[in-house]
């Protein structure tokens, strides 16, 4: 819930450290996970859903769950520490999918925004999501409802790649 922003990329040479002061200046970074799920009585893929979370405040958009990174905070502990403040979810809920992580680019309020995402699929489907105030409500929903929700371009195809992801993945076991 922060605004500040974290070093993007170790800098090492006055030059760099300039040129990485400019940029966390310049821009907004904020992280976080692409939460799934596995329904065990539907066949897959028809059984993977996606959290996601409406916000209490301005167009009351839907995203997955992230958050500004805080200053000298790493960025993946600012995903997991947003996602336990947002959704009440920590490690022991939360499998960390590994080879996945993508980053969004987009512009808010004239700043640059940079938006990560590791994917992570919840333990124990039947586990209650707890809201902050933050968000008004969430939804576990199927891809092509996530990507109705999510109205960004960005997102969804964000979104369609991690259902391409997993698909890929479950074919190979
Ligand atoms: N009252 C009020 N308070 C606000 C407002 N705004 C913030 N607060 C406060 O900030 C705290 C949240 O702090 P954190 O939790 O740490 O940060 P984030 O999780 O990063 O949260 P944000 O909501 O700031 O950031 P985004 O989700 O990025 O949305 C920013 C804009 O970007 C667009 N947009 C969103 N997603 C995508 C995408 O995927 N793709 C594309 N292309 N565009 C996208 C969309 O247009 C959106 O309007 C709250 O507690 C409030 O106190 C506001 O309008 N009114």
């Amino acid at each position: 819930m922060s605004f500040y922003s974290a070093p993007a990329v170790a800098a090492n040479s006055v030059s760099d450290i300039i040129e990485q002061s400019y940029f966390d200046i310049m821009t907004l970074r904020a992280c976080g996970f692409i939460i799934f799920r596995r329904l065990a009585q539907r066949p897959s893929p028809d059984n993977i859903e996606y959290l996601l979370l409406q916000t209490s405040y301005g167009e009351h958009h839907w995203t997955p769950p992230k958050g500004h990174v805080d200053p000298g905070e790493d960025d993946l502990t600012t995903a997991w520490r947003e996602t336990q403040e947002e959704a009440g979810l920590g490690e022991k809920h939360l499998r960390v999918v590994d080879g996945f992580l993508q980053r969004l680019h987009y512009q808010v309020r004239g700043k640059e925004k940079e938006v990560l995402y590791w994917l992570a699929e919840l333990r124990d489907p039947g586990i209650k999501v707890r809201l902050s105030a933050e968000h008004q409500d969430y939804r576990w929903v199927k891809l092509d409802e996530a990507c109705r929700l999510a109205k960004y371009t960005d997102l969804q195809d964000t979104l369609k790649k991690v259902q391409h992801f997993l698909e890929k993945a479950e074919k190979k076991q």
